[in-house]
């Protein structure tokens, strides 16, 4: 058993743990914790919005009206992946250090695309 624990805790397995046996290598700040995508889905509304942009959750409610490109373009990702959208639409560095400001948490190892080891980096996707 102490075997199985120490391969588990190894993170070799990470895409088979559950949210609850979480405990990947990224650390979190006491803010933002792990959601998952289904949780996500639900923030799906202009007065409840959520986005994921590189495996990590955005609420950004407040900051619909605020977007240089308009609420419209943010609702149609609501509860949803955005991070393909909003690297085609050829976001500045300053929009990108933007979103640090709206980050609640990340996805569960399993549910992550990039941030985790092996994972795709957009530089791989072609154009
Ligand atoms: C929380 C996430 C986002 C933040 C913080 C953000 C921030 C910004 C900022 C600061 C700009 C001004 C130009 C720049 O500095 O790059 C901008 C423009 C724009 N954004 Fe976003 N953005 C977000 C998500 C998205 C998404 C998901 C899309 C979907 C396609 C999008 C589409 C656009 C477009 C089309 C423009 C250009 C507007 C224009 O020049 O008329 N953005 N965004």
């Amino acid at each position: 058993m102490a075997e199985v624990s120490s391969v588990l805790n190894s993170g070799f397995f990470a895409s088979a743990l559950t949210v609850a046996d979480y405990d990947g290598p990224v650390k979190l700040s006491p803010e933002e914790r792990v959601v998952t995508l289904d949780e996500v889905s639900w923030h799906d509304s202009p007065g409840d919005c959520w986005i994921i942009i590189y495996d990590r959750i955005y609420d950004i409610t407040d900051f619909l009206d605020e977007h240089p490109g308009g609420s419209d373009i943010l609702l149609e990702y609501a509860g949803r992946d955005a991070s393909v959208a909003f690297r085609g639409s050829g976001h500045s560095a300053q929009a990108l250090r933007a979103l640090d400001r709206f980050t609640i948490g990340e996805l569960p190892m399993h549910e992550r695309i990039f941030r985790k080891p092996g994972g795709y980096h957009l530089s791989d996707i072609p154009e």
